[in-house]
């Protein structure tokens, strides 16, 4: 098994948002045994003190992980996220620190398709409200404004791995599908991808939002993009509660201008499932409300629990940062009878010929070494005969420059 620096009995792996049971398994069977586990997200004042002493976090979409967090988090050297967004997270405060984050970008994403799909027919077919007469002891046995879906015109907006993956589903349902993306994308099978959002909009029956949270993305869809959607046209957002102006929605809902949305993501989510769920939408009879439970399936949540915890596990382990979705991504072998120096660096000119001459004046032989940067940061790791790690190790703590490093055994 390989071995850190530190004792790994003591390097502290904080688990929150229940994440799956396949992480610890996959943790302790590392030899990761110092597992504080929680089966739901912290509060702020919490956080700050769980975290102060974990090396490895691993959460979901619900913990914010800010500044002010990375800030109490002195001895964090990765984060985990066990879901797809990373925008839970201050990527940049945990760069300049060093600190790479991982996600899983394709376990859930089939799971998201497979609800849209399904939400779809449900509102073409008016079931919510019908359902909800049902339990009340209602009878609406009517096939006014009762659709199938085959033929109809299902606008995708962000044809990514979800948004292509719902595309294919669709097709075979014998939808129309369209899309809108940002980057030209390869269409799966018949489907076309349009120029304009607005073209989208006004041609689909039913339009399902699948962009990722970014400052473009925000409140792209408020009154103006709504009142241009088809009159009787359905909305669904299983992506984030910043894309959609949700009172802008409940308008349009109310007006009777869309005949129904489908939402699983809101602007504000209860931090807990003992909290309250607010919003304007409650008591619309059209829509579909979930509560951001897209990716929640046992498969979804079994095959991320594995996938970012081996990601974690390989960086604590060997310091391979490949994935890292805001770090230097280096793909590095195993080193057997080698030490491995890892160290992180301001991406400031002169570094790296200053570690070279540190190694070299202090009559260390260099077996490999690689490296990575981005605009911020640079990752130099370098293999070097045993005996001399430790003090290799004390010598690149002094190059300028400098934000961390650290040593594999
Ligand atoms: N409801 C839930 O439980 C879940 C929600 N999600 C959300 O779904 C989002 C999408 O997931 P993936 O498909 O895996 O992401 P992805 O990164 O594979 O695809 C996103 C697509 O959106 C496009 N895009 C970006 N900005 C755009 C804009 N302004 N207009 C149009 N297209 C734009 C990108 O070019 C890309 O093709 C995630 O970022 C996450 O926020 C993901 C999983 C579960
Ligand atoms: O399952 C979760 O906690 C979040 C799912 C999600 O929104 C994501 O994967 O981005």
């Amino acid at each position: 098994m390989p071995k850190t620096s530190l004792d790994k009995s003591k390097i502290k792996i904080l688990l929150l948002e229940g994440v799956h049971q396949t992480a610890v398994d996959n943790f302790k069977a590392s030899g990761y045994t110092n597992i504080e586990y929680h089966p739901k997200s912290l509060s702020e004042a919490d956080l700050l003190t769980a975290i102060e002493d974990a090396y490895f976090v691993g959460i979901r979409s619900r913990t914010q992980l800010t500044e002010e967090v990375f800030a109490a988090a002195k001895k964090l050297v990765a984060v985990g996220c066990f879901c797809i967004g990373t925008n839970q997270v201050e990527l940049y405060s945990a760069l300049i620190r060093g600190i790479p984050v991982f996600n899983a970008p394709y376990s859930n994403t089939r799971s998201v398709a497979e609800l849209v799909l399904g939400e779809m027919i449900m509102l073409m077919r008016g079931i919510p409200h019908k359902s909800r007469e049902c339990h009340k002891g209602g009878w609406i046995k009517s096939a006014e404004g009762s659709y199938e879906v085959r033929g109809k015109t299902l606008g995708i907006v962000g044809y990514g791995n979800i948004g292509s993956q719902l595309s294919v589903l669709a097709e075979a349902l014998g939808l129309k599908v369209i899309y809108y993306d940002v980057v030209t994308k390869l269409a799966m099978g018949n489907a076309h991808q349009v120029d304009t959002l607005d073209e989208l909009l006004a041609q689909s029956d039913v339009v399902s939002l699948h962009v990722p949270e970014l400052n473009s993305t925000k409140w792209m869809i408020a009154a103006e993009q709504l009142g241009k959607m088809k009159a009787g046209a359905h909305l669904i957002n299983a992506s984030r509660g910043s894309v959609v102006v949700i009172e802008d929605l409940a308008d349009v809902l109310k007006s009777g201008h869309l005949a129904g949305a489908a939402i699983d993501v809101f602007p504000v989510e209860p931090r807990s499932n003992d909290d309250e769920f607010v919003s304007p939408l409650r008591d619309l009879d059209n829509v579909i409300l979930t509560p951001h439970i897209g990716g929640s399936t046992l498969e979804a949540q079994e095959n991320i629990g594995k996938e970012v915890s081996e990601k974690l596990i390989r960086y604590s382990d060997n310091g391979t940062t490949t994935f890292a979705v805001n770090f230097p991504e280096v793909a590095l072998p195993a080193h057997p009878g080698k030490h491995r120096l890892l160290h992180i660096h301001e991406n400031i000119p002169g570094v790296l010929s200053e570690v070279n001459r540190v190694l070299s004046e202090n009559g260390i032989n260099v077996s490999s070494q690689y490296l990575q940067t981005n605009e911020k940061v640079g990752y130099v790791v370098v293999d070097v005969d045993r005996e001399y790690s430790q003090q290799a190790l004390e010598a690149l703590k002094n190059v300028k420059g400098t934000v961390r490093s650290r040593v594999l055994f």
